[in-house]
């Protein structure tokens, strides 16, 4: 093996060759590049690859917008965590005189927001959000287990590559009683180590915490990490000693079921956890340990992703 070049870790590097190379198509928005046809190729590849290995676990395939109700959006209490987070949807609602102002005021150069107002809908922010009302009710005996691949938007602007705006999630979900769910994301991440080992990643897991806001956000990050709730597998993509997460491990326990009266079988309160892999960065790491040109990846990983 060569060693890796020395600016092997420098993000601004990784993304200058990544667009020289036409895999990513810089756009004005941070966090917010386009991706060229062998970026969407190897993306697509992994996920593939994912749902075959997943195949006989029977889970159910759904697909959604990439839009959540502002309703959800508040009784999830996205909005008490990640209020920095958040997407809002805004459209205009005026009649002639104010379409006129509106147009006016863009042609000018002025600022315009103020004449729009707030629609019923806001950006997704995870693709597992839109599932759990679906499961509302009795379940039936052993549970439910359903996937779904959406976009996800979340603001935090960034210029390092693996930090966007809008990107893509597998997830996986899992509904059922207590112990089957927590089997269950045991299991997946011995799962996910081995998928991402087998594609030659040197990945490792870790306890983790979401990016809850403020002072009381601190509180609730150290008894998520306490508790055990959150895993992320990581692995080293922009700097060497801050591995990057592409691939997280929630047990949400009560949360979900409770708020949409979600029973078990047995009639209890049921359990539901899920994880997500992350598209863009898995796609992005694979590059990164591989090298910029798919065709001269290791033999192994190929024959995984072009089966
Ligand atoms: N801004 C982002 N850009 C690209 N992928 C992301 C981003 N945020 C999260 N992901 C991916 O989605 C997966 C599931 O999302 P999750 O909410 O668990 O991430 P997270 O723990 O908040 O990520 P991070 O701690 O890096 O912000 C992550 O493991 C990661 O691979
Ligand atoms: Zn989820």
């Amino acid at each position: 093996m060569t060693a890796p070049a020395p600016d092997f870790y420098d993000p601004a590097a990784f993304m200058e060759a990544l667009v020289a190379a036409g895999l990513v198509i810089p756009t004005p928005v941070q966090g917010g590049w386009g991706r060229g046809p062998v970026f969407e190729d190897l993306l697509q590849r992994f996920d593939a690859h994912v749902m075959r290995e997943a195949a006989d676990d029977g889970a159910t395939e759904l697909t959604f917008p990439p839009i959540i109700a502002r309703t959800m959006i508040e009784s999830l209490g996205y909005l008490d965590n990640f209020p920095q987070l958040v997407g809002s949807i805004h459209s205009f609602f005026g009649k002639e005189a104010q379409a006129r102002e509106l147009s006016q005021r863009v042609h000018d150069g002025q600022r315009w927001e103020d004449l729009l107002d707030i629609t019923e809908s806001m950006l997704l922010p995870a693709a597992c959000y839109p599932v759990y009302p679906v499961f509302s009710g009795l379940l039936p005996e052993g549970g439910r287990l359903v996937t779904v691949k959406n976009w996800c938007y979340r603001h935090e602007p960034s210029a390092e590559p693996t930090r966007l705006q809008s990107f893509r999630m597998r997830e996986f979900i899992r509904v059922g009683r207590p112990d089957e769910v927590e089997a269950w994301r045991d299991a997946w991440l011995h799962r996910g180590l081995a998928l991402l080992r087998g594609l030659g990643l040197p990945v490792e897991s870790d306890v983790a915490n979401d990016p809850f806001f403020g002072r009381a956000g601190k509180m609730m990050a150290v008894s998520q990490r306490e508790q055990r709730l959150k895993f992320e597998i990581v692995v080293p993509v922009i700097a060497a000693d801050r591995p990057t997460a592409i691939c997280s491990f929630n047990w949400h326990q009560e949360h979900f079921s409770g708020k949409f009266g979600i029973r078990a079988a047995g009639g209890e309160t049921a359990h539901t956890a899920c994880l997500g892999f992350g598209l863009e960065r898995v796609t992005l790491a694979l590059l990164k340990h591989h090298g910029l040109d798919p065709a001269a990846w290791p033999a192994d990983v190929r024959q995984a992703l072009w089966p």
